[in-house]
């Protein structure tokens, strides 16, 4: 078992890292809850919500609301039954929420409990790979048609309980999704990391690496939400990839891709515009070459409008005024922000689509 704590403003959390220690849940908690609400989603529960369920044996009170799995739950129709549930088994202050699975049911079961009653504790249970970023940093939210996670606010978890056994189940889309915020964290700090990753292909990935890759994520996530929780600064450097792939996740329509796959698309149009104004080497040719190896879904972008995916940046939480601010690197491990001119957003859009797309 491996552990990392984090330091939030409100209070320290611990991040623990095991196999099968979704069974051991109550003697990992802090305090004695007495009513704890499951929320977890209808694929994850299929798994995972009974092993979880049956390790209360002290006689709180279990309940437990299942959403629907995908993107497309993280909605307000889906926060309001929540909600209900809430009410429905009335939590109270001292009540807890685990929130069981990928990072949908994190940013979900996580902004449920950070309004409810004006907030009670959550635990996150993450149960996938790109989940080592979702339940660390306490960023919870929903999605509006207009933008991803437009509805939120800066809520920490008590304690991230990560049970790597259940890494086993996801599909290979899901551990490729997973990997581009893996990638993400490696472009943001290290580039000996990020040159042992661009030889991985995720069909042979061993399990040691992969358990060496979160731990390394997850310190790369918490050593900068330490220093600035709220985003007001370096924060939004975690955003490297993002302002395209939330783009182009709200114009396909919520779960038309998966939020991995689009951040790894919108890694790679960062990073072209990160070498027009840096003579760095990003490694964008060995970058491209790892996409296509793993199957990444390139050919998306044949079918989306520059244009339109432009407007949809101005949805960013980083735009300011609609001028779009752009997450850059200025080498591997050097990322800055640099507000960005619209028409040199939609000549590169239009050229990675081009390239990429149609190749
Ligand atoms: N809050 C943050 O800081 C943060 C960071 C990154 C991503 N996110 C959000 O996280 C979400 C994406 O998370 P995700 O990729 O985990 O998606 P997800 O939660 O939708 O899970 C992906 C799919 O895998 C299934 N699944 C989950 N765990 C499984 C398991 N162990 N075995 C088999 N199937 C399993 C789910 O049912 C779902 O179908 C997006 O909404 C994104 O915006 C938030
Ligand atoms: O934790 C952060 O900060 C991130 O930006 C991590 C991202 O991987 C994550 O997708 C986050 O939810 C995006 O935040 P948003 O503020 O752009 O919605
Ligand atoms: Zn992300």
């Amino acid at each position: 078992m491996k552990t990392l704590q984090i330091k939030a403003t409100t209070h320290e959390y611990e991040v623990v890292l095991g196999e099968g220690i979704r069974h051991r849940i109550p003697e990992m908690l802090e305090k004695d809850y007495q009513s704890i609400l499951i929320i977890t989603d209808d694929q994850v529960s299929d798994y995972y919500l009974e092993d979880v369920r049956q390790s209360f044996t002290g006689g709180q009170h279990v309940h437990t609301a299942v959403v629907p799995s995908g993107e497309a739950s993280k909605s307000m129709e889906c926060y309001e039954q929540l909600l209900d549930a809430c009410t429905t088994h009335q939590l109270d202050r001292r009540s807890l929420i685990i929130a069981l699975g990928g990072g949908m049911i994190g940013d979900l079961a996580g902004f449920t409990a950070s309004t409810y009653l004006r907030g009670i504790d959550y635990i996150q249970v993450p149960t996938t790979i790109l989940a080592h970023d979702s339940s660390v940093g306490g960023k919870v939210a929903i999605n509006h048609p207009r933008g991803k996670n437009l509805i939120g606010s800066f809520f920490n978890p008590q304690k991230v309980v990560y049970d790597l056994e259940t890494i086993a189940t996801l599909s290979r889309k899901e551990i490729r999704s997973g990997y581009g915020e893996v990638i993400k964290h490696a472009f943001l700090s290290d580039v000996n990391w990020l040159e042992s990753l661009l030889d991985v292909s995720l069909d042979t990935l061993t399990s040691r690496q992969l358990e060496e890759d979160l731990y390394r994520g997850i310190q790369v996530k918490a050593s900068i939400v330490e220093k600035d929780e709220k985003e007001a600064d370096i924060r939004q450097y975690l955003n490297l990839g993002h302002t395209l792939a939330h783009a182009i996740e709200s114009e396909l329509g919520y779960g038309r891709v998966t939020h991995g796959e689009a951040v790894a698309l919108g890694l790679l149009y960062a990073l072209k515009l990160s070498s027009r104004k840096s003579d760095k080497d990003l490694r964008v040719n060995d970058y491209v070459n790892w996409l296509r190896k793993n199957e990444y879904p390139l050919d998306l972008l044949r079918g989306l409008d520059a244009e339109k995916l432009v407007d949809r940046m101005k949805w960013d939480k980083k735009t300011i005024g609609r001028q779009i601010n752009f997450v850059l690197l200025d080498g591997v491990g050097h990322p800055y922000v640099q507000a960005m001119d619209d028409s040199l957003l939609l000549n590169e859009l239009k050229c990675v689509i081009e390239e990429v797309g149609n190749g």
